[in-house]
């Protein structure tokens, strides 16, 4: 059953001090194995996509990176480190799907970043002044000062979006999960949030980030993992993404246009993939708008 890696993972660099996944297979209680001898490697300073359908496993491999879920079979290591022991020097942080959140619990927007600082407190969670200017610096970054004080789920969609963000960044994460961060957000707060994460990989840290935007993935991810029960390719983003690799993943799910290119100096050589709401213009089988994250490579 397990696909191939692409012959373009091959030739990626094997730079793991990010994220390394290796050979992790993932059954859960049920028997139903949703991962089956995953592979990849993200250095550190990079934004990688995680792209694959509904099912495809992408919350699967949040859990288990996340130490949630266990894996049968195969290793996880975070900037080096065990999961246990990431999790302990609180290096990886979680960015959940709005679903995953009950907007009924009364809790201040300030509450929640404070969150992130419980593993930098001792037992009885007494916030020091270290903590509040790390909450307060968090907010500022994410634009949500002035909201410090509002119940959570009197917040729009975009704005809870934001406040995950902080409590990462208050908790000083240097591995950031994000689990659809754009979905029910404006094309403004999508923005600010992706000038956030490139200014964070300018930092150094690693995100990985699921996504059905595959029309916004070229833009910000210089790499990508594309996903299905395992990892099908993994490697940068202007490598990636083809029009096969996709295809391969996304299989009839993907809607394919053939423009008219009757008119067109070189007929053949455009291409638009889209799954949902943006999407992904191909020229010459490569993504019409890569090379805007590229920049990255060589950091860290
Ligand atoms: N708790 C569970 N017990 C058994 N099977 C599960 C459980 N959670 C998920 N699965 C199954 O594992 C597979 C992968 O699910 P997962 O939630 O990781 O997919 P996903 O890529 O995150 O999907 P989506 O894009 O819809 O969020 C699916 O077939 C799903 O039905």
């Amino acid at each position: 059953m397990n696909a191939p890696l692409s012959p373009t993972a091959a030739r990626v660099d094997a730079d793991g001090s990010g994220i390394s996944v290796e050979h992790v297979t993932v059954t859960y209680r049920n028997g139903h194995t949703a991962l089956r001898d995953a592979t990849f490697r993200i250095p550190t300073g990079t934004i990688t996509a995680l792209v694959g359908v509904n099912g495809s496993g992408k919350s699967t491999l949040f859990k288990t990176i996340m130490g949630f879920l266990g894996a049968s079979r195969g290793t996880v290591s975070l900037l080096g480190l065990s999961v246990a022991e990431a999790l302990k020097r609180n290096v990886v942080a979680y960015v959940p799907q709005a679903e995953e959140v009950d907007w009924t619990f009364p809790v201040l927007v300030e509450d929640v970043v404070m969150m992130g600082r419980y593993g930098h407190m001792s037992f009885l969670r007494i916030p020091r002044q270290a903590d509040h200017a790390a909450v307060e610096a968090a907010l500022g970054r994410v634009n949500m000062l002035e909201f410090r004080k509002r119940q959570i789920g009197e917040l729009s969609g975009g704005q809870r979006k934001r406040v995950f963000l902080a409590r990462a960044l208050a908790q000083n994460a240097r591995v950031i999960l994000l689990d659809e961060p754009f979905t029910g957000v404006d094309v403004k707060t999508e923005d600010a949030i992706i000038a956030l994460l490139k200014a964070l990989r300018d930092e150094g840290r690693v995100m990985l980030v699921s996504t059905h935007n595959l029309g916004s993935v070229p833009e910000f991810c210089d790499r990508t993992v594309l996903i299905k029960g395992t990892v099908l390719a993994y490697g940068l983003t202007s490598e990636i993404f083809t029009q096969a690799n996709l295809e391969q993943a996304f299989g009839g799910v993907l809607r394919h246009f053939v423009l008219d290119e009757s008119h067109a100096a070189t007929p053949g050589t455009l291409g638009v993939l889209t799954d949902d709401e943006r999407p992904l213009v191909l020229y010459k089988d490569r993504p019409a708008a890569s090379g805007t994250a590229g920049s990255s490579e060589g950091i860290g």
